[in-house]
């Protein structure tokens, strides 16, 4: 399967930087089919199947899930949603460079990477906040360290790599979440 480029967005950055979130409002506004990786992992993990145990056990530790296993599922969920998409918004995707090679490969390269930006700090303390009420069994201090330290180390590159492609825009999301949309409707009106 194959989707053309501009029926295609990125979303990526760091743990708690606000990818979710701004997720949200991007398809409230622009109807895109939203894909989080993390949402279809911990929905394999809530089906309480062999393979979501396994997930479940990497996921708690804040290690990467192989990547054959996500892109897989991602594009289970593009083919479910093929009739009705009017374009797909692949969000926490891709978390390192060989993934995103993969993905470029078996489905196509993106128009466009929105990079959501905030300090390490503002992270932690929004994660940590977060677990007051997510019940996310990851929203805890010892795994937010590890995933934040994955993140700058395997999926930061990522960004790199996408930028020689020139469809990176950085956002920055110390922001209230309405002025931080208000620079992603910019980034995406402007593929129009
Ligand atoms: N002040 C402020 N808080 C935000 C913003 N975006 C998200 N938050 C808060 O930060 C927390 C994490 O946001 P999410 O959107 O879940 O973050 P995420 O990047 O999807 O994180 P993962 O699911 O861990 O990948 C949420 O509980 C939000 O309330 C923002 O732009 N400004
Ligand atoms: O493409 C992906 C997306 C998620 N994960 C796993 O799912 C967890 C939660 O991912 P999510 O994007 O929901 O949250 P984040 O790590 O950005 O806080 C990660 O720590 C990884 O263990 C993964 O392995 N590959
Ligand atoms: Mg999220």
């Amino acid at each position: 399967m194959r989707i053309s480029t501009e029926d295609k967005i990125l979303s990526n950055g760091g743990p708690g930087s606000g990818k979710g979130t701004q997720c949200e409002k991007i398809v409230a506004k622009y109807g895109y089919t939203h894909l989080s990786s993390g949402d279809l992992l911990r929905a394999e993990v809530a089906s309480g199947s062999e393979r979501g145990k396994q997930l479940q056990a990497t996921m708690q530790k804040g290690e990467l899930v192989p990547l054959d296993t996500v892109l897989e599922m991602i594009k289970e969920a593009m083919i479910a949603k093929a009739d009705v998409s009017k374009g797909y918004l692949i969000d926490g995707y891709p978390r390192e460079v060989k993934q995103g090679e993969e993905f470029e490969k078996k489905i196509g390269a993106p128009a466009l990477l929105l990079y959501v930006d905030a300090k390490a700090e503002t992270m932690v303390k929004r994660l940590m906040k977060r677990g007051e009420t997510s019940g996310r069994a990851d929203d805890n201090e010892e795994t937010i360290k590890k995933r934040l330290d994955l993140y700058y180390k395997a999926t930061e590159p990522v960004i790199a790599y996408y930028e020689k492609s020139g469809i990176v825009r950085k956002i920055n999301s110390e922001l209230p979440v309405d002025e931080v949309f208000a620079i992603v409707e910019k980034a995406i009106d402007e593929l129009k």
